[in-house]
């Protein structure tokens, strides 16, 4: 049946493109947004956070996204190094660093002509997080843009040997590292669990538990910046040497990152070093969303 015309669209109008980076859905918010005040990219995320939360909610939440969505806000950096700047957006708020989404944007700036001329095999972009620069590579020949690489900030091993009370589940001994965001990590056989092939309600759960002590999550992807803490971890525990590249697979869609640590460097006092993750990110989808004022749900819910 062929539409002889769009229907009337009133309120606001938000245009994106959608893609996911191993099963984890990225939202690119192409127009619509007011401008983002702020001299810098934290400024920015404070004003987004202060000013415009109904605008992330409204991209996030249900009835256009859902818990698990992830939004990612082009924005002007303040460093003259950097290609583009980024705010990440998720259900609870705006993160400090998202691998999956610079793995997304690799393709993204590329594809949409943000940055100069693509140069083959790979054109690095520059972009600006929350956390710091993080340099992207992302290949590209015969015009089309393939896998992306990314070099972290600096990533360390925060503290290891961790105890700590988890609801439920008793003391559980953790080991907390940065990689652009902080994360906890602890075998899931402390919790009698696989992550190949327990159910990942029941990870979701067990992590739930160990996230409402120290602060974790659980992913569809690997997770970029999950990965790089990983192998901080890994390198500052000896099981890894520069350069050694170690493969993670998501237990829920199967897809896999790639990790190593390519170089030494500091973060303050804390020994750190520069870890490079790659994987694949693919468009799925194109989208205007719009608002009507009459409808009570139109800021969006989330119903688990
Ligand atoms: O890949 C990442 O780093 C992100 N994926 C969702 C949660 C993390 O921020």
């Amino acid at each position: 049946m062929a539409f002889p015309s769009l229907p009337p669209h009133c309120g606001s109008v938000i245009s994106v493109v959608d893609m996911h980076t191993g099963g984890e859905p990225l939202r690119i918010i192409l127009n619509g947004f007011p401008e983002i005040q702020g001299n810098t990219i934290l400024a920015k995320r404070r004003y987004m956070k202060e000013h415009l939360d109904h605008l992330r909610k409204l991209l996030m939440f249900e009835p256009r996204g859902h818990k698990d969505m992830y939004g990612a806000l082009l924005v002007p950096s303040e460093l003259a190094e950097a290609d583009i700047g980024v705010l990440f957006l998720h259900n609870e708020g705006y993160s400090t660093m998202c691998g999956h989404a610079v793995i997304a944007l690799g393709r993204f700036a590329v594809d949409y002509g943000l940055v100069k001329e693509p140069t083959s095999p790979e054109m690095q972009i520059n972009i600006h997080c929350p956390c710091g620069l993080v340099k992207a590579f992302t290949e590209y020949s015969n015009g089309k843009t393939g896998a992306v690489r990314f070099h972290s900030v600096p990533a360390f091993a925060f503290a290891t040997d961790i105890c700590v009370s988890v609801a439920g589940y008793g003391s559980v001994t953790v080991d907390i590292s940065y990689g652009g965001a902080l994360y906890a990590f602890v075998s899931a056989s402390k919790f009698g669990l696989d992550v190949n092939n327990s159910k990942t309600q029941d990870l979701v759960d067990a992590a739930t538990a160990v996230s409402k002590a120290v602060k974790s999550q659980v992913d569809r992807s690997p997770t970029g910046s999950g990965v790089t803490a990983r192998v901080a971890l890994q390198y500052h525990k000896g099981l890894i040497g520069l350069n050694q590249t170690r493969s993670f697979q998501s237990g829920v869609t199967r897809s896999v990152f790639t990790g190593r640590a390519i170089e030494e460097t500091t973060c303050g006092v804390f020994k750190a070093v520069v870890v490079e993750v790659k994987g694949h990110a693919h468009y799925s989808g194109v989208a205007t969303f719009t608002q009507e004022s009459d409808d009570a749900l139109s800021g969006g819910f989330l119903l688990r």
